[in-house]
């Protein structure tokens, strides 16, 4: 299927993407049929976009986008914008928000990021925030090339902080909805984040240690490791007050081995490409920042302060396999 996407139709919300990796592409093919879409991405694939488009596949459809603007700072993007969603790494959160601070105040800005503590940095530049979670696996395949491969729920939007936030927040789900994403409002996204925390503070760092995919984590092997690190995190996300959809610490390991790791049985995750192209992960803002908050609350965290030294140190040892530095 080829899509061709009228850019000169003012009525269409105006978005910018802030991180044109596996997931900002992703969602840069699906909102260009709802709304003027902007994308701040690396050289080799705006060169491919505007070539030939972007290509997707997957269960997000198969198709060829067309009428995406690449953009390579803020002063190629239009005097107004609606919404700006940050799509880039968390280690890179702080820096696109000194970019883009001028765009980011007058703005609502999105964060589809994983781990904890993305918004808060963002609302120190934003004028509302709006957080959410995407539990869906994404990845790159070439220049301007996605597939999007598994799914288990919907894009969850919560209202971070900031007076327009909630009018914002119904009008983006519309948005979002209108470009055929499954999206829901979040009643409470804090807890949101945490929750899908637990998914990447799972298998993530399993993965990307041992390069295998999430199926490889229901090993008799692991599972008790996991445990562990599920158990030590209920504790600490009880001493921050946060309440996930889970009771307990065994209702969410149910879960985890019933559902989500069936359902991303044959992908890697996000750290996995992470450690394989030898950048840095988001490790600090996952088990990382468990250890952290354990260690302030005086609960012991052992599992995840291991796992988190153990991914820092595969940082130190350089890229797993050889690396196309243009695509990172
Ligand atoms: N890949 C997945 O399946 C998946 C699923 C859910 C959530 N996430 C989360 O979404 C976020 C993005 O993940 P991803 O897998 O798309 O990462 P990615 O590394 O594929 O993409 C991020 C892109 O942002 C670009 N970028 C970062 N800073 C930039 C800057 N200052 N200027 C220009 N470009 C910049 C990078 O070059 C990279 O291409 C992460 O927080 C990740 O954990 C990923
Ligand atoms: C859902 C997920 C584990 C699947 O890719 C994703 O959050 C990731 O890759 O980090």
């Amino acid at each position: 299927m080829r899509i061709s996407i009228e850019m000169t139709d003012s009525e269409r919300p105006v978005i910018a993407i802030l991180g044109a990796g596996a997931v900002g592409l992703s969602l840069a093919g699906k909102l260009a049929g709802a709304a003027r879409v902007y994308v701040l991405c690396r050289p080799a694939h705006a060169d491919a976009i505007r070539e030939r488009g972007l290509l997707m596949a997957g269960i997000w459809g198969d198709r060829t986008v067309e009428g995406i603007a690449c953009i390579a700072g803020p002063e190629d993007l239009p005097p107004s914008v609606d919404y700006i969603f940050i799509t880039a790494k968390g280690t890179g959160t702080a820096a696109i928000c000194e970019q883009f601070a001028g765009v980011m105040r007058e703005a609502t800005v999105v964060s589809l990021q994983n781990g904890i503590g993305n918004e808060e940095v963002i609302s120190r530049y934003a004028g509302s925030v709006i957080g959410g979670t995407v539990t869906t696996n994404f990845s790159v395949e070439g220049p301007a090339q996605v597939r999007v491969k598994s799914e288990s729920g919907p894009m969850m939007l919560g209202v971070w902080s900031g007076g327009d936030a909630a009018a914002g927040l119904d009008r983006l789900i519309g948005i979002v909805r209108a470009a055929g994403i499954p999206v829901e409002r979040s009643p409470d996204i804090r807890a949101g984040k945490w929750a899908k925390s637990l998914l990447n503070i799972t298998v993530n760092p399993l993965c990307a240690l041992f390069s295998v995919p999430v199926g490889a984590t229901a090993d008799d092997r692991l599972r008790g490791v996991i445990a562990h690190l599920v158990h030590e995190t209920f504790a600490v996300m009880a001493a921050e007050g946060v309440r996930v959809p889970w009771a307990t610490p065994e209702a969410y390991l149910a879960h985890l081995f019933g559902v989500q790791i069936p359902d991303f049985a044959a992908v890697y995750p996000s750290m996995y490409y992470d450690i394989k192209m030898g950048r840095k992960t988001e490790i600090d803002l996952l088990n990382g920042y468990v250890a952290a908050l354990g260690e302030r609350h005086g609960i012991p965290t052992p599992y995840n302060r291991c796992i988190a030294d153990l991914i820092r140190f595969r940082e130190s040892a350089g890229p797993a396999h050889p690396t196309d530095e243009a695509l990172s």
